[in-house]
C-alpha cells in the first residue's frame, strides 16, 4: 500500500502544470524522500549523439560529470539492453564505474543501486528507450531490492512520456544551426520549430545522413519545410563551410536551366556575352540544392544524370570538362513514380537520386508542431514589426490547430504575420486571424467586438492587405481599393498605420 501511495502522488506530482525539468526534479526529489533513497537520477537517450546524459538528478551534491554510451558502465547497459540492473553494493560491482556523481568510498561500501530503462512503445509496437531511472539506496537484501526495483519499473512507465519530451529537448540542439554567416548561399536566419513525433523523426534522420555524401531527396507538399530541412542538411554536413547553392528547377525557363546549371561559355548562344559558371561549379566543395526536380526537361535530367554519376560537367557551349565535388539535395512536391510511367521523368536519374528519400508530413498530418510553429512565428513578426504581442487567445489557438493548412508552414507562417500586423491589442484573437480560419461556432467564442470596432478591424485588415500587396505604395493601394487617395490617407492616419513598414 505504502508503494501504492507514492506512486499516486507521483501521478499527482505530473498533473501539475509545470514546466517539465522542474515537475520531473521535484517528483525525484518527493520519491526518493519517501522511499528512504539517498538520490535519484534520470539520465536520457540522445539518439542523435547516441551519449546518455544525466538531465535530472536529486540530491547528489556534484553536478554529472560523465555523458554514458550504449553498452558502457551500468546505464549504458540498460539502454542497451533495455532490462533492469540491480547492483547490491556499489563498490563491489566493476561495471559500476562512478564516473557522473563520483561518490566517496564508504558511499560506494554503503550503497545499492538500481537503474531501470524508460520506455514506450512507438507505432510499430517495439520497445523504444528513452532514458534510465536510478537510485541510490542504502544498502538492503536483494529480496528488498527486487521489490524496489519493480516499483521503479513502475514509476519509469508513469514519467515515460514525459522522459520522451525531455529527449526530444534533448536532441533540438542538433538542429539550431550557428546561421548568420552571411555567405553567398543566402541561408535563412530561420531555425527548424518542431514538436511532432513525425518531425522528430525526420531530425533524426537528416542528422544521421548529413554526414556522409549520399545524396537525399525531399518529399512534401509545398510550403513543408523542404528548403529548411535542405539547409540543416547542410549546416550539418562535413561540407558545412563550403557553399550552399540552390537553385529552383520551376523558376526558369527550359532554355536556361542547362546554362544555369552548368554555366556557359561566351558566345554559346545569343545574350551569352560572357563565360558564366553554373550552379555545379559555384557548388564545387559544397551543397547544391536542387528545388522542384521534377520541374527539370528530359535532356537536362540527361546532363543532370551525368553530372551527378560522373563528377563532372560541360559547360554550355564548352569543350572542356570539369570536375565538380557536390552534395546534392533535391526537393519535389510532384508524385515522380507516375511521372515516369508516363515518361516526364527519367527512371535511371530517379533511382540515382532516391538514394535517401526523406517524406516530410503536411502539417495538417503533424498537427503537434502547429503551435510552436505559430508561437515561433508570433515572437518573429512582434519583434520584427515592433509590436508587443504576448500570446494567442485559446479560441484562436483552437482555429489555428483545427485548420486543415493547405499551404502548410508558409500559409501558418504569413496567416501569423498578417495577425501580428493588424493586431493592436497584447493578444491575437480570432478576428486576426484570416477569415478561411473562421467557423461560425468557433470565433463567437473569442470576446465579441461591438459592431464599430468589428467595422474598424475589417478596415485595417483590408488596408493591411493591400499595402502588402503595394510596397507600401498609397496611391496603388487606392487604385486597388477603388477609393481616393484622401480617403485612404485618412484612414490610415486614423487607425495609426505606418505605410513605410510596408516599403520592402
Ligand atoms: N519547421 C519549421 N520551423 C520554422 N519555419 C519553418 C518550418 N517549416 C517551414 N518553415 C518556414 O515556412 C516557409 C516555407 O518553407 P520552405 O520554403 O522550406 O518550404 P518548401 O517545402 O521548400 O516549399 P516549396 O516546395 O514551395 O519550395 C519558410 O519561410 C520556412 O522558413
Amino acid at each position: 500500500m505504502h508503494y501504492l501511495d507514492i506512486l499516486k502522488e507521483a501521478v499527482l506530482e505530473l498533473s501539475f502544470s509545470k514546466p517539465l525539468r522542474e515537475g520531473l526534479t521535484h517528483l525525484l526529489e518527493h520519491v526518493a524522500k519517501k522511499m528512504g533513497y539517498r538520490h535519484m537520477s534520470l539520465a536520457i537517450f540522445d539518439p542523435i549523439s547516441q551519449m546518455i546524459e544525466f538531465t535530472i538528478y536529486s540530491g547528489y551534491a556534484k553536478v554529472p560529470q560523465k555523458t554514458y554510451a550504449p553498452g558502457e558502465g551500468i546505464i549504458g547497459q540498460v539502454v542497451k539492453e533495455k532490462k533492469p540492473i540491480i547492483v547490491p553494493v556499489m563498490g563491489d560491482e566493476p561495471r559500476f564505474l562512478n564516473l557522473a556523481f563520483n561518490r566517496d568510498i564508504q558511499d560506494l561500501k554503503r550503497l545499492s543501486f538500481i537503474a531501470v530503462p524508460v520506455l514506450l512503445k512507438n507505432n510499430d509496437g517495439l520497445a523504444e528507450i528513452f532514458g534510465v531511472l536510478t537510485a541510490d539506496i542504502p544498502r538492503r537484501s536483494l529480496e528488498i531490492l527486487k521489490e524496489q526495483s519493480e516499483f521503479l519499473e513502475l514509476l519509469a512507465i508513469i514519467i515515460a512520456r514525459h522522459t520522451s519530451y525531455l529527449q526530444d529537448e534533448l536532441t533540438k540542439k542538433h538542429f539550431l544551426p550557428e546561421f548568420g554567416k552571411g555567405d553567398e548561399s543566402e541561408v535563412q536566419k530561420e531555425k527548424i520549430v518542431f514538436s511532432s513525433k513525425a518531425m522528430s523523426k525526420i531530425m533524426t534522420q537528416i542528422s544521421q545522413v548529413a554526414p556522409s555524401k549520399a545524396t537525399v531527396l525531399l518529399r512534401g507538399e509545398s510550403g513543408t519545410g523542404k528548403e529548411l530541412i535542405a539547409e540543416a542538411i547542410h549546416k550539418l554536413s562535413k561540407v558545412k563551410d563550403g557553399p550552399l547553392i540552390k537553385l529552383n528547377c520551376a523558376a526558369l525557363p527550359a532554355d536556361l536551366i542547362e546554362s544555369e546549371l552548368f554555366g556557359h561559355e561566351k558566345g554559346a548562344f545569343t545574350g551569352a556575352i560572357h563565360t558564366k559558371k553554373g550552379k555545379f561549379e559555384l557548388a564545387h566543395k559544397g551543397t547544391l540544392f536542387l528545388d522542384e526536380i521534377a520541374e527539370l526537361s528530359l535532356e537536362a535530367q540527361a546532363k543532370l544524370l551525368r553530372a551527378i554519376q560522373e563528377g563532372e560537367i560541360q559547360r554550355v557551349g564548352g569543350e572542356k570538362v570539369i570536375q565538380v565535388d557536390v552534395r546534392i539535395v533535391c526537393a519535389t512536391h510532384q508524385p515522380l513514380e507516375k511521372l515516369i510511367q508516363e515518361k516526364k521523368f527519367r527512371e535511371d536519374l530517379y533511382f540515382r537520386i532516391n538514394v535517401f528519400p526523406v517524406y516530410i508530413p503536411a502539417l495538417r498530418e503533424r498537427r503537434d508542431d502547429i503551435l510552436p510553429l505559430a508561437e515561433h512565428f508570433l515572437e518573429y513578426y512582434a519583434n520584427e514589426y515592433n509590436k508587443k504581442i504576448k500570446r494567442i487567445s485559446t479560441p484562436a489557438i483552437d482555429l489555428l490547430v483545427q485548420y486543415h493548412w493547405p499551404g502548410n508552414v508558409r500559409e501558418l507562417k504569413n496567416c501569423m504575420e498578417r495577425a501580428v500586423l493588424i493586431c493592436n491589442e497584447e493578444v491575437i484573437r480570432t478576428y486576426h486571424l484570416p477569415p478561411t480560419l473562421q467557423t461560425a461556432e468557433s470565433s463567437a467564442t473569442d470576446i465579441q467586438l461591438p459592431f464599430a470596432e468589428a467595422v474598424a478591424k475589417f478596415e485595417q485588415e483590408i488596408l493591411i492587405e493591400a499595402l502588402k500587396k503595394a510596397k507600401g505604395n498609397m496611391l496603388q493601394v487606392a487604385r486597388e481599393l477603388k477609393a481616393s487617395y484622401r480617403v485612404i490617407n485618412y484612414k490610415i492616419k486614423k487607425y495609426n498605420i505606418n505605410p513605410k513598414k510596408f516599403v520592402r
